[in-house]
């Protein structure tokens, strides 16, 4: 296991292949998962990138640190992740409030950022009455109180079958993550609107969404995509909010065609 020490806040990661040899990606995850969702997609492209996956503060193994916390926080966090493990240039690929995260870092940081993939996100994601009932539910009742709910904006009905062992995993890796990470994340999401961060991004960028996207659905990612100079824009079909595990070989099959274009 990896891990880095940025200020008071422990970040686990995992660095596969030599940043030195070939171009880097990075994924950043979504709100209540850890960098596991990836692995689909990272094995498909570890021959020919250095992939970074690492659990955003207040998930998986990385340390809450201080709440609360804003997606400048989280980018910060990034940008020093990549600094530290001496990675002058990446594509950088954010799922959902990875992909808040991903602009706030193009944002703050150029010079680090070469391309954008956004996935299943948007420059501004749902509506401060949304969240501030989202954050009331889980500081009362715990994140199994909502399990039920954002399973059905993550996943098709066909992944969401009882037999499915996957499913049940993912449940576990939702109800598993620490409250306090998960209401400042969700408070730092309200709070965010990255409009015209999205206006002025001047590198390649990709906008990728599932037809079935609960939380961003395709009209609010080709909204994006528009405020996104030459921006592609690609639906992924049987899918939901979460690609990289639905759909992992259609998402990197995406990613490879896109970069086969830079
Ligand atoms: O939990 C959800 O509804 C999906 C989601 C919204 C922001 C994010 O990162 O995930």
């Amino acid at each position: 296991m990896q891990f880095a020490r940025i200020d008071d806040v422990a970040i686990h990661y995992r660095l596969i292949g030599a940043p030195a040899e070939k171009p880097v990606i990075v994924f950043v995850n979504s709100l209540g998962t850890d960098f596991r969702i990836w692995d689909g997609v990272a094995q498909h492209l570890a021959d020919d990138l250095a992939i970074l996956i690492y659990d955003k503060r207040g998930h998986g193994l990385s340390d809450i640190g201080r709440v609360p916390y804003s997606i400048e926080d989280h980018a910060g966090d990034l940008a020093r992740l990549l600094d530290q493990l001496s990675i002058e240039r990446a594509i950088v690929c954010g799922l959902s409030v990875g992909g808040l995260i991903a602009l706030a870092l193009h944002q703050r940081r150029p010079e680090l950022v070469s391309a954008l993939v956004l996935c299943d996100t948007a420059h501004k994601i749902g509506t401060s009455e949304t969240w501030n009932a989202r954050i009331a539910a889980v500081e009362r009742d715990g994140l199994e109180s909502i399990l039920d709910a954002v399973m059905e904006r993550w996943f098709t009905p066909g992944f969401r079958r009882a037999e499915n062992a996957a499913y049940a995993g993912y449940r576990h890796m939702l109800s598993r993550q620490p409250v306090e990470g998960y209401v400042a994340t969700c408070a730092a999401i309200r709070d965010a609107d990255y409009t015209a961060a999205a206006r002025a991004v001047g590198v390649p960028a990709l906008c990728v969404v599932g037809d079935q996207d609960g939380s961003t659905p395709p009209e609010v990612v080709r909204g994006m995509a528009q405020l996104i100079p030459s921006a592609r824009y690609a639906v992924i079909s049987d899918c939901a909010h979460i690609p990289c595990v639905e759909q992992p070989e259609t998402l990197t099959a995406l990613i490879r065609s896109f970069l086969s274009t830079l």
